[in-house]
């Protein structure tokens, strides 16, 4: 096999006059610049990768072309780019590591129309073929080019959608914001309803203090400064995970309003819905709570900057939900969050919508009214080994 880690791999747009032409080569790294030689047929493509030097004109480039003539409509383009893919594919061995390189003859003026033309399929069917090869990019004239076809996510939700194993995947991402003071029972509503979204198959993820403090916000303390870049921080990776269809559960004391207006426009700007859920409760309770004794040894001094102590937490003025940890469970609490997901459409409303996990022990929460119910329907005694059986055949 001709490629080693000295060539690069070059995907090459050319337009035809009327229609669309994809050019897929391997240079050699030293001429990137390289005029693209097409074949007319994929038998020629096959003849020119068989026998590179064919196409060697002597300067160090190497170029296998393929004109696929995608001719037409460019919406036909993506047949015509599938059989080149694989082919190259099954051309490269695994150990074949080139650069991957994207560009484009001169005579597109604009690639950013044409990407934007583009379907998703065809985005992807070229992520497809550069990803195949495990490259590291490197950019072949047009910087912006290259940029896109990676920051362009490369599977849509539609796409992911199908592939799901859950109806309430990929649709459905979206973020949920838990702020308040230290002990107000930000993670404890986050972690019921965490229980609460996966019991009924939606995909949902914590992040709190506990796993971003811990390692990717490791470097980070509690300065006004540190914390607005905690924020931003775990706002952009609650972004790719609502993106990714995850209902993200964010449990941050996150004091600074404008921190959180900052995580919501991250949100806005990727038309991923964010809310905001105001976990009320009056710092004395707090306090009296000191889940973790730090209220004492901030007011002992031992801790600086404590929120609510030494530092201030300005509470939310229109946020999306505001939860009273006071005289209520955190069962009670959970639930008024899963009523405000319920009415924006992220969680389904009728128990029947739901992708049921095949379970016949009620959830705890649903147990006072199971068993009210119950009381009024027939009787038949069973035992619990009856129960499993009945669980089993219902699988
Ligand atoms: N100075 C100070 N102020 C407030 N909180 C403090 C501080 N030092 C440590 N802790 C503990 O760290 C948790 C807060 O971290 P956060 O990442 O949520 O803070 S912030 O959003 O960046 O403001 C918070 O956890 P929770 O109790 O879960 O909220 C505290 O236990
Ligand atoms: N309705 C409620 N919602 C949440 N927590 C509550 C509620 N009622 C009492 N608590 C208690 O308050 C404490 C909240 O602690 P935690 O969830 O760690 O708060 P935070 O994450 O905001 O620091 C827990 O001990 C929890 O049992």
């Amino acid at each position: 096999m001709y490629l080693n880690g000295d060539t690069a791999f070059l995907v090459w747009m050319v337009p035809d006059p009327g229609s669309l032409a994809l050019v897929l080569g391997m240079v050699g790294r030293s001429d990137a610049n390289g005029n693209g030689r097409c074949c007319s047929d994929k038998a020629e493509l096959e003849q020119g990768v068989d026998g590179c030097s064919i196409f060697d004109d002597g300067a160090d480039k190497r170029v296998i072309g393929v004109d696929e003539g995608l001719g037409g409509a460019y919406t036909n383009a993506v047949e015509k780019v599938q059989p080149v893919a694989s082919l190259l594919e099954s051309l490269l061995d695994v150990e074949d590591q080139g650069t991957v390189l994207i560009g484009h003859h001169s005579q597109i003026p604009n690639f950013g129309t044409l990407w934007d033309w583009m379907t998703v399929e065809m985005k992807c069917l070229l992520a497809e073929v550069t990803a195949a090869f495990d490259v590291a990019g490197r950019c072949h004239q047009d910087a912006v080019v290259f940029e896109r076809l990676y920051l362009t996510p490369q599977v849509s939700n539609g796409r992911r959608l199908q592939v799901s194993p859950s109806r309430w995947w990929s649709d459905r991402g979206c973020t949920v914001w838990f702020t308040g003071l230290s002990g107000a029972g930000k993670t404890s509503i986050a972690f019921e309803l965490e229980a609460y979204l996966i019991q009924h198959g939606i995909p949902a993820y914590g992040l709190d203090g506990d796993n971003m403090r811990t390692g990717l916000n490791k470097d980070l303390g509690f300065s006004k400064q540190d914390r607005e870049e905690n924020i931003r921080r775990v706002a952009e990776v609650a972004k790719l995970f609502a993106d990714a269809g995850q209902i993200c559960l964010c449990s941050f004391v996150s004091p600074f309003a404008e921190d959180r207006e900052l995580a919501r426009r991250i949100h806005r700007d990727n038309d991923l819905p964010f809310f905001e859920v105001f976990v009320d409760c009056p710092l004395l309770i707090c306090e009296q709570r000191d889940t973790k004794g730090l209220y004492q040894k901030a007011r002992q001094g031992t801790i600086k900057g404590f929120t609510g102590i030494d530092q201030p937490y300005e509470k939310p003025e229109h946020p999306d939900l505001v939860v009273k940890t006071i005289d209520s469970t955190i069962e009670e609490s959970m639930l008024h969050v899963v009523e405000m997901l319920q009415e924006n459409g992220i969680v389904p409303l009728v128990e029947d919508d739901y992708d049921k996990v095949l379970e016949l022990f009620v959830p705890k929460n649903r147990l006072a009214a199971a068993n009210e119910e119950a009381a009024t329907l027939p009787k038949l005694n069973m035992n619990f080994l009856d129960l499993q059986w009945l669980q089993k055949k219902k699988q």
